[in-house]
């Protein structure tokens, strides 16, 4: 069943087939399937088959593995992980390739990653296109390399470089995999017909020092020392994510058993990751963060039906920190980029930030610098030609829609006008346009350069030619965008309000703002939300809240715990007024070193504070424990995630879900808000909901949605089939 390229010649070929979806190898031959499931025992069955013959035939002399259509093989299908497994196991396989008398060369192209690596690592010999990607990227998954790979590759490339690796699961280029001594050659040419040419030079030569599996693990001196530090380091950044630690202990085995044991060790971690929650995380986000990209709006605009429009140049309006951001992002992509700032001080300041951003960044990724593709510009008039605008200028509405008129006067017809706010209103600033079905908003994260969220909002004017080709335009600058409709706050910042809200009322009814944050960062948060609002300012929300109205003195002179007939704390209002900024003032919800300072300590100032607080307003501190300070911050969030999807300005949970990974830190390792609460179970949700909002009538957040209602009642469907459940909303886009 698999096909041998050179018939009977000296060096056979085994291919291996791609998937018709996706560069993750599924099939051998023709008639094969994938590698894990009960299918997957065919492409097992082929490989094994195929060298048993080629080392029964006498004329064939070695064996070149290679994928077909310039892909090596991407690893397991992930979809099939719950399947049963049947066929020959891929270990014993791994080892018999291993075990070969005759060479084996695996042929590296496009990737070779996961289980495909592991494959590759079982050959004698393996040569690698120059722009192939390998890795093991299991780690990512919840998994580890369960088929050798933390076996193999520390007695391969030494222990620091495989744990840097396996616990990080990043991909080496084929560069890199040469340099560290993953493949024994790297061309830029045919590497199937390299492989086969190398293959015949070392047919007879002997095979004793090929076989890594073999070889003696490199042992560092200060063994305890090493695996310590690492183990505290991957604990640290793991947040809670159990397999980076699991990958630790994985490649101890390697280090201090023999092989078969470090095997059996190996087979014993993956499978208490295997069934883990975390895993089916993980898994879960892997295919939502590529769900987002297939697009739909209410009214049935849909990616795979809109066209985008090609963009060549494009303005950025506003350099301040998110402009500057956005500009180097646009020129790393190799847009060209008109950058305009009417203040010159600010303009001339925006110059040099951008370059050394640029600078620091070629340096870092040994890549050309894009200076060249920005011009500055302190008039509007600048933007004349271009092709798309990004306004990002303060969140001022009225001057976001002078410019919006100046805009659509200045640039020549068909420019797409995009503002970068994070909450107002983008038909609004559509309407001061002559074309508002070419106004959308492209809501960067700061820093824009770094952040690789995007939400794309679409007004019910906004066409389907303007929310393609914004979302086309954050693909090419490397973002993974997401459609969203248009409301305060669209999905991130939206969910974000009730979240922030429940842990002031939680601050006022005793809690502080140590013990909510250690709480948010158990969970795996990397910064609770008091220390993330001493970071972004307290002055931007405190200015925002402003605006709307709800910063009003009561009759005692103070901000009133009651605004537009809901309750309201004062509390950032009130630090704002004693000057406490965050970090930058050095003073917020904690103390700083001195302005600008990084590290948060607690503050006596503040305790007293809220003491005062709570007196002058005759609340009576209670003791709160842990579970009500993570679930009234979490179920708020996670109820106007529902709300939000009841509204349909998402369009599905995994919008939501890669909104908050990628963009507020929640931990990957939980798929996401709604998918936690699919783990946690959407009963139970709604229970502690309903039992927080009888405690707390006052207290807005709290009320369960009716979506969270009717899927509870509806038998809590798994997070798969809510889109059924969720109705779709009227829209005229
Ligand atoms: C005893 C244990 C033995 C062995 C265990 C083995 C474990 C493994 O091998 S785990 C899998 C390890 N491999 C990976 O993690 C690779 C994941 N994929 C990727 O990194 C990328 O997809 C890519 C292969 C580098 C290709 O990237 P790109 O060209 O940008 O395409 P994508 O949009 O990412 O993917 C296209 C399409 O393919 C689907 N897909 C990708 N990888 C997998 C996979 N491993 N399983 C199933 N499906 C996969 C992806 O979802 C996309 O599908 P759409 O339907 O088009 O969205």
């Amino acid at each position: 069943m698999c096909r041998a390229s050179l018939p009977f010649s000296a060096t056979w070929k085994l291919y291996l087939e791609r998937n018709s979806r996706c560069n993750v190898f599924r099939r051998i031959g023709t008639a094969g399937s994938t590698w894990w499931s009960p299918q997957c025992a065919a492409v097992r069955q082929g490989i094994v088959d195929m060298m048993h013959r080629a080392l029964r035939e006498p004329e064939v002399k070695s064996v070149v593995i290679c994928g077909q259509d310039g892909k090596f093989c991407g690893g397991a299908d992930i979809r099939e992980f719950g399947a049963k497994m049947s066929g020959p196991p891929l270990v014993p396989m791994i080892h018999m390739i291993e075990a070969a008398a005759k060479p084996v060369v695996a042929a590296i192209e496009g990737v070779a990653l996961g289980g495909g690596l592991e494959l590759a690592l079982s050959c004698h010999y393996r040569i690698a296109h120059s722009k192939a990607r390998l890795g093991l990227p299991e780690v990512t998954l919840g998994l580890l390399p369960g088929a050798g790979g933390t076996q193999r590759l520390p007695r391969l490339i030494g222990v620091p470089a495989a744990l840097e690796l396996i616990t990080t699961g990043r991909h080496v280029t084929a560069a890199e995999a040469l340099q560290l001594g993953i493949v024994d050659e790297v061309t830029d040419q045919n590497a199937v017909d390299a492989a086969v040419k190398f293959a015949q030079s070392v047919e007879g030569k002997s095979l004793d020092a090929r076989r890594i599996g073999t070889f003696p693990c490199p042992r560092p001196p200060d063994l305890d020392a090493v695996f310590e530090k690492v183990m505290k380091e991957v604990r640290r950044s793991a947040r809670g994510a159990i397999a980076p630690v699991t990958c630790v202990q994985a490649v101890h085995a390697a280090v201090t058993l023999p092989y078969a044991k470090g095997m059996e060790r190996e087979r014993e971690l993956f499978s208490t990751l295997f069934t883990s929650g975390q895993a089916r995380a993980l898994q879960y986000y892997f295919f939502a963060q590529r769900a987002v990209s297939r697009w739909s709006t209410p009214s049935g605009a849909r990616w795979d039906t809109s066209k985008p429009r090609p963009v060549r140049k494009a303005a950025v309006i506003g350099l301040g920190t998110m402009g500057r951001g956005i500009s180097v992002s646009l020129a790393q992509a190799g847009f060209s980029v008109v950058a305009v700032e009417t203040q010159e001080k600010q303009l001339l300041e925006a110059k040099q930030a951008v370059s050394g951003m640029l600078e620091r960044d070629a340096k870092r990724r040994g890549a050309p610098l894009a200076h060249g593709n920005i011009k500055y510009s302190c008039s509007l008039k600048a933007a004349a030609d271009v092709d798309l605008v990004i306004e990002a200028v303060f969140e001022d509405m009225a001057l976001k829609k002078a410019i919006f008129r100046q805009l659509s006067a200045i640039c020549k017809p068909g420019t797409f006008l995009c503002s970068n706010t994070s909450a107002l209103d983008i038909d609004e600033l559509a309407s001061q346009t002559q074309s508002p079905e070419l106004v959308v908003g492209m809501h960067f994260f700061a820093p824009a350069h770094v952040m690789k969220l995007l939400e794309v909002v679409y007004g019910p004017r906004s066409s389907p030619e303007a929310v393609a080709t914004a979302m086309q335009m954050g693909k090419k600058i490397g973002k993974v965008s997401v459609a969203v409709g248009n409301c305060r706050g669209f999905v991130g910042n939206r969910m974000l309000k009730p979240y922030l809200e429940q842990a002031f009322f939680l601050l006022e009814e005793g809690a502080t703002p140590e013990q909510v944050d250690q709480v948010l960062e158990e969970f795996g948060f990397p910064m609770g939300v008091f220390k993330v609002s001493d970071l972004s300012g307290l002055d931007v929300g405190w200015k925002v809240r402003k605006a709307d109205g709800l910063v009003v003195p009561d009759s005692t002179g103070k901000s009133a715990r009651i605004q537009g007939g809901r309750r309201y704390s004062p509390l950032g209002d009130l630090l704002c007024e004693q000057g406490r900024f965050g970090q930058k003032t050095g003073r917020g919800w904690y103390q700083y070193d001195k302005p600008g300072g990084r590290v948060a300590k607690s503050d006596p100032w503040l305790h007293r504070f809220l003491e005062e607080y709570r007196a002058r307003h005759g609340l009576v501190a209670r003791r709160i424990d842990q579970q009500e300070v993570l679930e009234r911050c979490l179920y708020a969030l996670i109820n106007e995630g529902f709300q939000i999807l009841q509204d349909g300005i998402a369009a599905g949970p995994e919008d939501i879900d890669v909104i908050y990974v990628l963009g507020y830190g929640w931990p990957r390792h939980r798929g996401g808000p709604m998918f936690f609460a699919d783990m946690v179970g959407l009963d139970k949700v709604l229970d502690r909901l309903e039992r927080y909002h009888q405690l707390h009538p006052d207290v807005p957040g709290l009320k369960p949605c009716s979506l969270l209602r009717k899927l509870a009642a509806g038998g809590c469907p798994p997070i798969h089939r809510w889109r059924e459940v969720i109705q779709k909303p009227h829209s005229q886009l």
